[in-house]
């Protein structure tokens, strides 16, 4: 087995690319391009994703359900500014063996017009609202831009909550209660910092009313990435799909028919496999994987050492057989521990096999250890060594588990926080982003000014010759404009001016370069 050959900040893809293999969290599928393995390393993590996403769902009413992964031609076009800007991304089933089918028929790249017709079918009056499902399943878009595992797949896996409401307020709240949920993956299950706002309207769903969104950070490339999104679609989507009730505070009509119809209020919400990509970048190190211990298969692992030739075999069970105490006993704790006995590697091979793993916490236990009743630990995130003494062993570990998951957390958000710049004014924007920033900025909202600030922003745009020959870099897009707005300087209204033009200026937005 080999390490990582390469710095993580020397050669951020190839590192990537190795750490997923080499850890064995993920093997390329070489007959489709944009296709990976999930190996079980990886697929645990998605799985403690679920575990805590599905519970926290279910205490708000929301059930599970499954819908086909096929959708008509028909029905994916019902509501054109939905698909128009999506149609090349989707793939379409035009055979059935040797025969050319009459109909092609879609693999969902989403589900709204899947389920929909359904809604309406389901939803007559108020007293079947609200509709809360969600289902956790795959989906396909047929992307162009260049695949990267986990973070731009061609297939992946996601759950896609949909639910209907009474009114716009109710639907408002769970807009918010969801992207809260969704934050509490992110920060807590995979200790990734995130920044809560609202999309653009150029870069929100363009088939809803509007889009919340957490948005993560690289550092290593300073580019943002959006995390998760929660989306309100009003009632555009009732509207395209009949999806309505009878008012019910509207006087009963004396004929009963043509009684006040109002449209349903709908949201729409999806985390995929994304999230453990961004986990991966922003924890590993030059040694491999580094995972948060709340979604680490192995959280300690516990290696026999000093068992040279020269101890006699009966010392050197003493050692196995407290190496195998010690697994019980943190297991028993609700501890994830292994062993690793294998006795045709060195102590030192089997520390490069699991830091490369990402396993979070080592113990080692020698034949003095036995005599001084201890155990050295060693953490994966700061290589901190510590002895424990054996008497009260897991009181000691899950303290510094937690400790690892807090510090953890923190450092990435002491870098996130650090690389928010907030920018007043346009000579200081490029130069935040080529110093691997995102910026904040007071902005007028206005689309065209988006698309200037995109255009201004991209290298080729800039006299200095890009150092590197890569090609120009992309362009800067709003990320979000963050809930929690910069109160130093205030934007006074009427007063403070666009970052980039001489509009006036409504709140600050987030902008970068991004995946
Ligand atoms: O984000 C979410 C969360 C989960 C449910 N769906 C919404 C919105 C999906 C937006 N979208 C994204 N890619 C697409 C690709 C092809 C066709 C349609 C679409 C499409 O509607």
């Amino acid at each position: 087995q080999i390490g990582i050959e390469v710095r993580k900040d020397a050669d951020f893809s190839t590192w990537y690319t190795q750490v997923l293999k080499r850890s064995e969290m993920l093997e390329y599928y070489e007959e489709v391009s944009g296709c990976y393995i999930i190996r079980p390393l990886a697929y645990n993590i998605w799985q403690e994703i679920q575990n805590f996403l599905d519970a926290s769902i279910k205490e708000m009413g929301v059930e599970n359900t499954y819908f086909p992964m096929f959708v008509s031609q028909r029905q994916l076009e019902r509501e054109k500014d939905h698909v128009e800007g999506f149609a090349p991304e989707v793939a379409w089933v035009t055979k059935a063996g040797s025969s050319e089918m009459e109909n092609p028929i879609a693999i969902r790249p989403t589900s709204e017009t899947v389920m929909y017709p359904y809604f309406a079918k389901w939803i007559r009056t108020h007293r079947d609202l609200p509709l809360k499902v969600n289902q956790w399943c795959n989906v396909v878009r047929w992307e162009f831009k260049k695949p990267q595992p986990f973070i731009r797949t061609r297939e992946f896996l996601w759950q896609e909550g949909h639910t209907a409401h009474f009114t716009q307020e109710e639907a408002d709240i769970e807009v918010r209660d969801i992207l809260e949920l969704y934050r509490k993956v992110y920060e807590d299950l995979l200790a990734v910092p995130v920044i809560k706002g609202v999309k653009s309207e150029k870069e929100k769903f363009a088939g809803g009313l509007y889009t919340t969104t957490i948005e993560g950070f690289i550092p290593t490339t300073g580019r943002g990435i959006q995390a998760a999104t929660s989306h309100c679609l009003g009632q555009n989507f009732s509207k395209m799909f009949d999806i309505l009730i009878e008012d019910p505070n509207a006087p009963a009509g004396s004929d009963g028919k043509n009684a006040k119809k109002l449209y349903v209020w709908q949201n729409s919400w999806g985390l995929t496999t994304r999230s453990i990509g961004v986990m991966v970048m922003i924890h590993g190190d030059d040694k491999g994987l580094v995972l948060p211990p709340q979604v680490a298969q192995i959280q300690v692992i516990v290696i026999p050492c000093g068992l040279t030739v020269k101890i006699s075999e009966e010392k050197k069970r003493s050692v196995e057989k407290k190496v195998n105490e010690v697994v019980e006993e943190l297991k028993s704790a609700g501890i994830r521990a292994k062993s690793d006995l294998r006795d045709t590697y060195t102590p030192g091979y089997k520390f490069n096999h699991w830091e490369l793993r990402g396993v979070p916490l080592r113990l080692e236990i020698g034949p003095r250890d036995l005599t001084n009743q201890q155990v050295l630990s060693s953490r994966r995130d700061t290589s901190a060594k510590e002895p424990i003494p054996l008497a009260d062993l897991t009181t000691h570990v899950s303290a510094i588990l937690k400790t690892i998951q807090k510090d953890m957390f923190e450092k990435a958000k002491k870098i996130y926080d650090d690389h928010r710049k907030i920018v007043l004014k346009w000579e200081d924007f490029v130069p935040s982003l080529d110093d691997k920033n995102l910026v904040l900025v007071p902005w007028c909202e206005q689309e065209k000014c988006e698309d200037a600030i995109k255009e201004r922003s991209s290298r080729s745009n800039v006299e200095q010759e890009p150092e590197d020959d890569k090609a120009p870099s992309m362009g800067a897009k709003s990320l979000c404009i963050p809930f929690e707005q910069p109160q130093n300087p205030p934007i006074l209204e009427g007063e403070t001016t666009c970052i980039a033009c001489d509009a006036f200026a409504k709140r600050y937005a987030l902008f970068g370069r991004s995946y």
